[in-house]
């Protein structure tokens, strides 16, 4: 297969910068090796940037709703022209396999498409006040966003952020993970190409301490999103707030899957073992926590299992490979100190539990049953193949257990008991719940967390609010 890699760039004022310094080198996480340097934005171009959206967002806050819907279909529609070779550069720095590289794309389009739509009703609302007087609420941009993505989802987050913002009429100053570069420069090219004006869409890479308090800071910025960590999001919305600025936290969770005493815990089981490792596990909403009724327990967890250990791990564009590597060695290490000390602690392995090959950062897909409450992996997200199985005696255990951190993004609950069903939508504190079935909220319904898994929502019919301002106009109509 003859696979291009990108040359990264900075975008800036409508033109690409090669000609910086290195901030870091991409790293193919399935074989290490080199795939290219990323120039690190200088403090002087990170002050064009900010000159650069002040300037982009005046044209094209006045650009007319549906103009702007037309260049984000555009860009969409160049999206999937080069869905193979944006598939193709996920595969290579990021490492999931190349089927769920390609859903990727497919993601990404959807949430252009929802946001081209969403541009054109953003409707305001009139509020009768009597003759002479008319009272407008206005939905109008609010102003330059500083958005900040992670290297997980290298496409589907940037795609989301940037169409959010320039549907709702705001230039962007984008950040995308170091890591994932090439996916990053792929999708701004698209939006270039389709006919966005110089200086609506920049993008920089470099020391990410330094970006975000530089434009956080700068008063041309009005906005920030951010989709990662808990620790790098309650950092950001510090910063945000000291210059009382709004945000959109996109934060990390430990998603617990709570099954009934009434499931078929086989076919449940063997579910859980795609659905968990999907990605590697590097996934906000990943199933994690799977918190099960004794009565279910056994079956489950033996089906879990064999799934697990049965799973092909490698390239993910070798064919037949279920699950690619972890993004680097940190997190192959924090993985495997986890799995250690949960088996100190006295946790079961029943798949999994080691590194795979030498080269590469692969782990095996790792399952634990009979997981401690005083294992790390209990309170710390994994972000990796690693699921710990709990047997409880009921659902207020279970829900107990489930409600226990301080993270509240996804859940998931299996039961065929509309009762259960009813107390765990009212008792479970989540941002979404998915009941039987793994899935996760799509362009259409809103995305996001409680409690510290963040602030705001993604997508949905209200979509555009985080990147709105709501204006009060009074308007006398008589002569002055
Ligand atoms: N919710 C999500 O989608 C993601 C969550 N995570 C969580 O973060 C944990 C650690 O991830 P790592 O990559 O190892 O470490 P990390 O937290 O150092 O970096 C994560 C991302 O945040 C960015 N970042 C870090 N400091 C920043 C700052 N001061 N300003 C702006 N951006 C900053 C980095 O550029 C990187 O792309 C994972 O275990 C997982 O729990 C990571 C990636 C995505
Ligand atoms: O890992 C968290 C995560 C996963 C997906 C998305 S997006 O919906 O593709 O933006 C965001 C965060």
């Amino acid at each position: 297969m003859n696979l291009t890699y990108p040359r990264i760039g900075l975008h800036i004022d409508g033109q690409w910068i090669y000609d910086r310094p290195a901030c870091t080198e991409v790293v193919n996480p399935s074989n290490e090796t080199r795939l290219g340097g990323v120039p690190g934005a200088t403090p002087e171009d990170l002050a064009l940037a900010l000159s650069a959206a002040e300037r982009g967002f005046r044209v094209w806050r006045d650009t007319p709703p549906l103009q702007r819907a037309q260049v984000m279909l555009r860009a969409c529609a160049l999206v999937r022209e080069r869905a193979e070779a944006i598939a193709q550069i996920i595969t290579l720095e990021q490492g999931k396999p190349i089927a769920d590289a390609r859903n990727e794309v497919g993601r990404a389009t959807a949430f252009i498409e929802w946001d081209a739509a969403e541009a054109q009703r953003l409707y305001g609302s009139i509020v009768p006040a009597g003759p002479q007087m008319q009272q407008m609420i206005l939905k109008c941009p609010i102003g330059p966003v500083a958005a900040f993505t992670p290297w997980n989802v290298p496409l589907g987050s940037p795609a989301r952020k940037i169409s959010g913002a320039l549907a709702a009429g705001c230039s962007v100053i984008i950040k995308a993970a170091e890591e994932t570069p090439g996916t990053a420069c792929a999708i701004a090219q698209c939006f270039i190409d389709a006919g966005l004006p110089p200086g609506v869409l920049n993008l920089v890479f470099g020391n990410p301490a330094l970006i975000s308090s530089t434009l956080i800071a700068s008063p041309v910025i009005r906005m920030v999103t951010f989709t990662g960590s808990v620790a790098v999001g309650k950092h950001l919305t510090q910063l945000a707030a000291a210059v009382m600025k709004p945000v959109l936290m996109e934060l990390g969770g430990h998603a617990p899957v709570l099954i009934g005493a009434d499931v078929d815990a086989t076919v449940l089981g063997r579910l859980a073992g795609s659905a968990k490792m999907r990605l590697a596990g590097q996934v906000c909403a990943s199933p994690t926590r799977f918190i099960i009724h004794r009565k279910s327990y056994v079956a489950f967890v033996e089906a879990f299992a064999k799934v697990a250990s049965e799973m092909r791990v490698g390239d993910g564009f070798e064919p037949g490979v279920q699950m690619g590597p972890l993004i680097n060695d940190r997190r192959l290490q924090a993985i495997d100190t986890l799995v250690q000390d949960a088996v100190a602690c006295g946790a079961r392995v029943v798949a999994g539990g080691k590194r795979v090959g030498e080269r590469g950062f692969f782990y095996a897909p790792t399952v634990l049953a009979d997981v401690p409450a005083q294992a790390q992996a209990m309170f710390t997200e994994p972000f990796g193949p690693l699921a710990l199985c709990i047997p409880v005696d009921d659902l207020s255990e279970a829900i107990a257990l489930a409600n226990s951190l301080s993270v509240g993004l996804s859940a998931y609950a299996f039961t065929n008991s509309l009762e259960e069903a009813e107390r765990l939508t009212r008792e479970l504190e989540c941002g979404s719940l998915s009941i039987n079935h793994f899935g996760m909220p799509g362009t259409d319904t809103p995305f996001g967390g409680v409690k510290e898994s963040g602030i705001g929502r993604e997508g949905g019919p209200q979509s555009l609010e985080a990147y709105s301002s709501t204006k009060t106009v009074l308007q006398r109509t008589t002569r002055v």
